[in-house]
């Protein structure tokens, strides 16, 4: 297969919305999305169910129009274009599933040469595009397969292959592992990492899981209610989240939660008397090993109780974050002190 390096085209959504008719009214499932994908990106949408994020994509390939704004790929506005162009820009856009959408009657090398067989591709040429294409996502064993006699991983590598078929420059991703178990989701994620990297695919995928924005997608936007609440580089809204839904779609996958004796005792407003306050400490980047906790009951003579800690990476750079409290009275001065070192720090509560 040929090396198309860089040449994923962005995707753009200028003031989108969508509504739907309903009976007495509209539903509104869209509104005022504002969102450049950046070419030759993995680019994550994350919402909860009904936020918006199906609709959002299906407006990418033109499987459903705007009612309010622009969608662009590559420039070209898919909301406007009709007959020929259309069809032009859905062989440019690819798109793989959550429950696959195989055809049961057609064998693994059937399944993605159908695409090409649509667009009406000398014989020769699809056979020898369909055994690469099998080749890359590592099916070569199982091509005269049929999708009953596959496993969910197998099938969704089918899915990508047939999606690639038609050599997209933009691939998206509805919920593509959301029926797979961990680790046959994590070979899944390599995958399509691979396709991003060696074939400067831009990938735009939605998902309710932050681990598979963690472990793919170096921009994420986040949805809710139709809207984009906050969006940016992965990194930085890990590091930084500022909208309530992200921080709690982060606090499952940052690797710490407060023990449940803490926990189950958490107040948000301080108590009269004697109380820790807990605090989370977040550390980004070349600071994430500084030994600062040590440094402040150094410095300070603030003693810290260490309830919970993780360490992990986002891309290849580290990222931790700590769960710790201090005697409520100092904990103003200890957090002006931590953030003057350059490190984040959020207030989760207060205990007795
Ligand atoms: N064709 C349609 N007709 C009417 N309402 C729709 C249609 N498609 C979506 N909606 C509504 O728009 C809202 C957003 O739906 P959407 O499927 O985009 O959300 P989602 O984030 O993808 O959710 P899920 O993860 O559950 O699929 C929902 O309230 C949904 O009921």
């Amino acid at each position: 297969m040929t090396d198309r390096q860089n040449t994923g085209a962005a995707i753009a959504f200028d003031g989108v919305g969508k509504s739907f008719p309903k009976k007495g009214g509209v539903v509104t499932a869209v509104q005022d999305v504002s969102l450049t994908v950046p070419p030759g990106t993995i680019t994550g949408i994350i919402g909860r169910s009904g936020a918006g994020k199906s609709t959002l994509l299906r407006m990418v390939n033109g499987l459903e129009r705007p009612t309010a704004g622009t969608v662009t790929v590559a420039g070209r506005d898919v909301g406007r274009a009709r007959g020929a162009a259309l069809r032009e820009i859905r062989r440019e856009v690819g798109m793989i599933f959550q429950h696959f959408n195989l055809l049961a009657s057609r064998t693994v090398a059937g399944n993605i040469a159908l695409p090409m067989e649509i667009a009406g591709l000398p014989a020769d040429r699809i056979r020898r595009r369909t055994a690469d294409l099998i080749d890359r996502v590592g099916l070569s064993a199982l091509a005269e397969r049929y999708p009953a006699e596959l496993s969910g991983g197998q099938k969704q590598r089918v899915g990508i292959a047939r999606a690639l078929a038609t050599e997209p420059k933009v691939l998206l991703s509805d919920e593509a592992t959301s029926a797979l178990d961990p680790e046959t989701t994590q070979t899944v994620l390599r995958l399509l990492a691979d396709i991003n990297r060696d074939l400067g695919l831009t990938i735009l995928l939605i998902t309710h899981e932050m681990a598979v924005v963690r472990d793919i997608a170096s921009h994420v936007a986040v949805i809710e209610g139709g809207r984009i609440v906050e969006a940016g580089e992965t990194y930085d809204i890990f590091v930084r989240p500022a909208h309530p839904t992200t921080r709690s779609f982060l606090s499952g996958v940052t690797g710490v939660g407060l023990p449940a004796f803490v926990a189950d005792r958490l107040s948000p407003t301080r108590p009269d008397g004697p109380a820790q306050e807990v605090f989370r400490i977040t550390f980004a980047g070349t600071h994430a090993t500084d030994p600062m906790l040590a440094r402040l009951t150094a410095d300070l003579n603030i003693p810290v109780n260490i309830l919970a800690g993780a360490v992990e990476e986002i891309g290849t750079r580290p990222f931790g974050n700590l769960l710790v409290s201090v005697d409520a009275p100092r904990g103003a001065e200890a957090r002006d002190y931590l953030q003057r070192h350059h490190l984040i720090t959020e207030v989760l509560g207060y205990v007795r």
